[in-house]
């Protein structure tokens, strides 16, 4: 693996994955992706006859096997928060995304179809996000701050942080 992007629900990891395996024109992996078709449902759709902890599980366990693969990993928003020694064993470099509250919820608003926006509405997801923001920031190696910058430009500025390590 090239390079792990990680970051809060709406921070872009999925989009700015995309981008960067193709400008990089190597292979890209989103965990929540990987996870989907473990389970052969939406993880919506999961979360509403399993318990998160059973879903945590399947996520741990896909991360392992995920760390071992070619290219950019996107994790899920929350797979930092049980699984910080993976991160920290890993020589693997960690981007951050990070977004101010309201460039999240102004991401966040334009979708649907994540359960834990469902289950705690916005107020209890800022509260999430700041509660993981030092877990978060303790695993990575680089932050990138995403607000007015396109996925283009903050894929362009991961690129920059890999030619200079
Ligand atoms: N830099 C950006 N500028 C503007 N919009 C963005 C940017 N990055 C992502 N978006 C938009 O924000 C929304 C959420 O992005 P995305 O799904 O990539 O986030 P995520 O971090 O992967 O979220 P999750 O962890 O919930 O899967 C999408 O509609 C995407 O198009
Ligand atoms: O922040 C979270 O805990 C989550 C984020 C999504 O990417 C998914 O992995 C799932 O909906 C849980």
């Amino acid at each position: 693996m090239q390079a792990i992007i990680i970051g809060f629900m709406g921070s872009g990891k999925t989009t700015v994955g995309r981008e960067l395996s193709e400008s990089l024109n190597v292979n890209n992996h989103d965990l929540d992706e990987i996870i989907v078709n473990q389970i052969g449902e939406s993880i919506s759709s999961f979360f509403k006859t399993h318990s998160e902890a059973e879903f945590r599980k399947i996520e741990r366990q896909q991360l392992q096997k995920a760390m071992n693969l070619e290219g950019i990993l996107s994790t899920g928003g929350g797979t930092p928060m049980q699984n910080s020694q993976i991160f920290k064993a890993t020589s693997i470099p960690v981007f951050l995304l990070d977004a101010v509250d309201e460039t999240i919820l102004k991401r966040l608003t334009k979708e649907s179809g994540r359960p834990l926006v469902e289950k705690l509405g916005m107020d209890g997801i800022l509260q999430l996000k700041a509660k993981r923001q030092p877990a978060y920031e303790a695993i990575s190696d680089y932050i990138i701050h995403t607000d007015n910058k396109t996925p283009q430009a903050v894929s362009k500025e991961i690129i920059n942080k890999l030619r200079s390590r």
